[in-house]
């Protein structure tokens, strides 16, 4: 079975990713290390960006799970078309659990088109004044570059920021600021979930305002070449980006329970880019 490669992350290894992270070192040295002992190259990167995201083991999904989440209904709408304020979008398809939609015309390409324009100005211009700022060790492991854009930042970002909430069935005022994301050649996010683990220190600081994160929408601003999925590898799934379409997910309850099904990535760029749009709502209203 796996040629004899290492399947499990013993707490001695994991002992030594922790050691080795909190001593400064590069995730992708790391890597480099575990794949020379033998490790399978993706149980090594899961292990890897576990500990430096602060996420909780997709090996160990139960430790997040309540049995009762599966009771619970979804937040998005039953109809084949949500009408969205100003769109009508249709839904091509729905997965239980987790909660996924598939969901086509949720942006135009105008749409698209503008917030790539406003994201690429905004990640030159943040690449001269802050260049290499030496805090982003994380980048190993999510590959791809991001710019932020506060709600209802100018009209565009306000329409769309309206649409979504829409979509997710909760008030604009629970949605965080969108996130628009370009992945180049190679460029990925490895599964993780979108929650704030509980019990992590690094989580109380987000929690304090608005709370958990429930449910997310990401919106694709191209089509893939070639990769780029993005990818529920629990269940199998694997999305093919699509101009204009979105992918829905939910992973948390009205009374806290998490799904650890919701894990998911972006699987690597093999040919061109990859640019989405991403919406995390909050339980409560978010502040910013
Ligand atoms: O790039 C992808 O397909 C996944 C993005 C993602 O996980 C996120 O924005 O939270
Ligand atoms: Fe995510």
């Amino acid at each position: 079975m796996n040629n004899g490669r290492h399947v499990d992350v013993t707490p001695d290894w994991q002992r030594w990713i922790v050691e080795a992270i909190d001593g400064g070192s590069a995730p992708a040295e790391l890597l480099a290390t575990m794949r020379d002992n033998g490790f399978d190259e993706g149980i090594a990167r899961r292990a890897i960006a576990d500990v430096v995201f602060g996420g909780p083991s997709p090996d160990r999904p139960e430790e997040y799970v309540s049995p009762r989440y599966r009771e619970r209904g979804s937040r998005l709408s039953p109809q084949h078309v949500i009408h969205a304020v100003d769109r009508d979008v249709r839904v091509l398809l729905r997965v239980a659990r987790p909660v996924i939609a598939v969901l086509d015309n949720v942006l135009d390409a105008g749409e698209c088109a503008a917030l790539c324009a406003m994201a690429s100005a905004r990640l030159a211009r943040s690449a001269v004044v802050a260049p290499e700022s030496g805090t982003n060790t994380v980048m190993d492991i999510r590959t791809s570059e991001g710019a932020y854009f506060h709600r209802a930042e100018n009209e565009l970002i306000h329409r769309i920021d309206v649409r979504a909430a829409a979509i997710m069935g909760l008030s604009e005022e629970h949605g965080e600021g969108l996130q628009v994301m370009r992945y180049g050649v190679g460029g990925e996010y490895v599964p993780h979930y979108d929650f704030f683990p509980p019990n992590e220190k690094g989580s109380e600081r987000h929690l304090q305002s608005g709370g958990q994160r429930v449910s997310t929408l990401i919106m694709y601003l191209n089509d893939a070449d070639d990769g780029g999925e993005t990818i529920f590898p629990h269940i199998d799934l694997h999305y093919i980006p699509k101009k204009g379409q979105a992918l829905y997910f939910e992973y948390a309850s009205a009374s806290g329970e998490l799904d650890s099904l919701s894990l998911h990535g972006g699987a690597p760029v093999r040919r061109g880019e990859k640019w989405i749009v991403t919406k995390w709502m909050r339980e409560r209203a978010f502040a910013g």
